[in-house]
């Protein structure tokens, strides 16, 4: 049975189209039901729509709180028949309503490697700090920020002539070589479960 994913984004959405190229190659066994947005006129919309996606864009301050907020969400992914969501690039903290209606079904991408530079502008952060060996994180996602069980990581170096947006470029192209190929691997696992 073909997976029904909802992928969550805020910005240019170069993650999600990573994982939907690569269901379109074949090489993940599902379908992006959804595209979530919270803010209107990110890229990602476009390129949702480009492929064909179904999108939700809804802005938070539209909502009289965030438990409203996320119970239209749950709504439109349960509607859908969602079975999986993964964040990419999604600058939300997820909430109880969120969380309770898919335990264990969540998944982000940090650009680190946690628990170093959690939270925003993780790139930078391990720029400024002037780590030589920074990184991705894949992980599930819990009530607390960036500390979800680790699912896959891989190593980036930062060279000593590397400038913020050369190390930028270099954590994205590892970021979709990595995300496609563990969203297929936690998909594979969670039929193996439920067979
Ligand atoms: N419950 C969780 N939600 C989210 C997690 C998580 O681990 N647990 N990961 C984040 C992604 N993220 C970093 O990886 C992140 C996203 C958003 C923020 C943040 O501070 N957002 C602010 C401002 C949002 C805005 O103004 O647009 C906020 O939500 O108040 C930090 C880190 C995804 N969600
Ligand atoms: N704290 C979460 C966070 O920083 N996520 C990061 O946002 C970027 C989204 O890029 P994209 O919109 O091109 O996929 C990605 O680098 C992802 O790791």
């Amino acid at each position: 049975m073909k997976a029904k994913l909802a992928v969550f984004a805020s910005g240019n959405g170069t993650n999600f189209q990573a994982i939907d190229d690569a269901i379109v190659r074949g090489e993940i066994d599902a379908s992006i039901e959804l595209l979530v947005c919270d803010q209107p006129g990110a890229a990602v919309i476009e390129r949702a729509k480009r492929a064909g996606v179904e999108t939700l864009v809804l802005a938070r301050r539209d909502f009289p709180t965030k438990k409203a907020f996320e119970e239209e969400i749950v709504h439109a992914c349960q509607a859908h028949h969602v079975g999986y969501i993964f964040l990419a690039g999604y600058m939300r903290i997820l909430g109880k309503a969120m969380l309770e209606a898919y335990p264990h079904r969540i998944v982000n991408i940090h650009p680190s490697l946690l628990p170093s530079f959690t939270g925003l502008d993780a790139i930078g952060q391990a720029f400024r700090k002037g780590v030589k060996i920074t990184g991705i994180t894949i992980h599930y996602v819990d009530e607390g920020m960036d500390t979800g069980p680790i699912i896959a990581q891989a190593a980036v170096p930062i060279k000593d002539d590397d400038t913020l947006e050369v190390l930028e470029a270099r954590i994205h192209e590892t970021e979709h070589a990595l995300y496609p190929k563990t969203v297929a691997a936690i998909l594979s696992r969670s039929s193996e479960v439920y067979q």
